[in-house]
């Protein structure tokens, strides 16, 4: 596999200086071959993490007074360092993630145009001026920093994530602490280098890597004073109690167990396309992937026949080889928790209907399509109501829109949704009667542009959304001033 031979070297980023970790030794792998080191170092103690946020604490009032307008010139000079660097960085995120290489690039772009999109917020409207109803006044309300905001990521989007949020949090005046999935740090030291280079004062900015633990003293330190959280929803959940334990804001993106809906009158050759695209590409390792496919009855076999002959032309191989359409999973314990999650809906009443071929070595899984039974028993299988978080996609048919919604909703997730249809009627109904934070409408599930609101219903998410305007929402709070001259 074509990569770096010499592992890059993991260090910490604290107080504006590179340091040794002073943890355990760790390391990550490339997703393909997962015997090839790519990057080594020490993880952070948790005495780093304590230094971490003293440095942000001590730069909060600095970097808060500093016009945004100069705080948006950093992530301008950080974006064109990422795009200058895109082949490079986006080759590193493929080889340990394991999206392809396009993949990888289009991620590192899409990091450079989030930090573009926010250094906007130096030119757009910064509060709202309400008429008094007293003679000789006027209410202002004015947002403000948080202060001391944690970042902590999941590993399916390395540079993507930390960027939607470093970002915002950056640009609103807060100064960040920042932990990284630990399987994928190598984006998360580029994504640091970038600020770097464009100056970022010390302090401001400061990276731990290591386990899920050190996220514990995270939301234990004092000068926490809000945390964005992407990830599962069992540790999601558990850091929103904690927060709230201690009145701390937090906001928290978390799993989803996403449907593409294809009614008897959609568009077929379009939606067999963006089916394959949702539930497949980036190996079905996104928030947004499609894992439950709702069809009707009326199209389901011609619908099939024609996901399937996609899926014939898919190759799936070395995340580097520019011909390949899927990479392998994160790591090959990911790929054997997804055969095992196979073996189980299997046992539980479902059908293989499609399994596509992949490299038989560890982090490896074919495109995979199993059909459930139709009503209850479909419903209580696994492959439906567990995020595999793999090429997973599990099939069920309905009759009609209304049981098409219906069987949508049943999940305790409500990230994002696909819906095929030509009837707008449908579609405006749908937007009303679907519980989900996302609705596509005849595209696939997954995809977000960075200037509208991002960010699921139910389980997939607590507080407020992510990107665009809504970003403002979480990292700064309002001071509402009643003005009288
Ligand atoms: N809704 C979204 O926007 C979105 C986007 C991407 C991924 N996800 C979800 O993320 C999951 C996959 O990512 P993952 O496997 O990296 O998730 P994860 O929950 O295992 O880890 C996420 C982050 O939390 C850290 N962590 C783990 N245990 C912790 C603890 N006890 N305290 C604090 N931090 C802890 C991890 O080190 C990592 O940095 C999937 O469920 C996926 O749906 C959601």
């Amino acid at each position: 596999m074509d990569v770096a031979s010499t592992p890059v070297a993991l260090h910490q980023y604290l107080n504006g200086t590179w340091a040794e970790g002073q943890g355990r030794e760790i390391d990550s792998r490339a997703a393909a071959d997962n015997s090839q080191v790519l990057a080594r170092g020490r993880a952070a103690s948790e005495e780093q993490v304590d230094a971490a946020f003293a440095a942000a604490h001590q730069a909060k009032k600095s970097w808060a007074a500093t016009p945004m307008a100069a705080r948006a010139a950093y992530l301008i000079a950080a974006a064109s360092y990422l795009k200058e660097h895109a082949e490079q960085f986006g080759e590193e995120l493929a080889g340990e993630e394991g999206k392809t290489r396009a993949e990888g690039i289009g991620e590192v772009l899409r990091a450079a145009q989030i930090f573009t999109y926010y250094a906007g917020e130096a030119e757009r409207a910064a509060g709202t001026v309400f008429q008094s109803p007293r003679a000789g006044e006027q209410i202002l309300v004015t947002s403000k920093p948080l202060g001391v905001v944690g970042i902590i990521t999941p590993f399916n989007f390395p540079i993507g994530i930390p960027a939607w949020k470093i970002a915002p949090a950056l640009v609103f005046g807060n100064t960040v602490v920042f932990k990284p999935a630990s399987l994928v740090p190598i984006l998360a030291l580029r994504l640091v280098q970038a600020l770097e280079y464009a100056g970022l004062p010390a302090g401001v900015l400061n990276l731990v890597i290591g386990p899920g633990a050190l996220g514990d003293r995270f939301i234990a330190n004092e000068h926490l004073n809000g945390l964005s959280f992407t990830g599962s929803t069992a540790v999601g959940r558990r850091l929103c109690a904690a927060g709230a334990a201690r009145g701390v804001p937090v906001q928290a993106e978390m799993g989803g167990k996403n449907a593409a809906v294809v009614l008897a009158d959609a568009d077929l050759d379009l939606a067999s396309e963006q089916v394959l695209f949702g539930a497949f590409r980036s190996t079905g390792q996104k928030c947004t992937a499609t894992s439950r496919l709702i069809l009707d009855d009326g199209i389901a076999e011609d619908f099939l026949a024609r996901l399937i002959t996609r899926l014939e032309q898919w190759t799936t191989g070395n995340p580097l080889d520019p011909d390949v359409h899927m990479g392998p999973l994160v790591d090959a314990k990911a790929a054997a928790s997804a055969r095992e999650g196979i073996d189980r809906a299997l046992s539980q009443g479902a059908l293989l209907r499609f399994q596509g071929k992949a490299p038989e070595t560890g982090s490896y899984l074919a495109p995979t399509i199993l059909e459930l039974p139709t009503g209850e028993a479909g419903r209580e299988n696994c492959a439906w109501r567990e995020e595999f978080f793999a090429p997973i996609l599990a099939v069920c048919t309905v009759s009609g829109a209304d049981q098409a919604f219906e069987a949508a909703e049943d999940s305790e997730f409500g990230l994002s949704l696909a819906l095929f249809t030509s009837n707008l009627s449908v579609a405006l109904a749908a937007e009303q009667a679907l519980d989900v934070g996302i609705l596509h409408v005849n595209s696939e599930s997954a995809g977000a542009d960075p200037h509208v609101p991002f960010g699921g219903a139910k389980a997939s998410g607590y507080g407020p959304k992510e990107q665009g305007a809504a970003a403002r929402e979480f990292y700064t709070h309002t001071t509402t001033t009643y003005l009288r001259g």
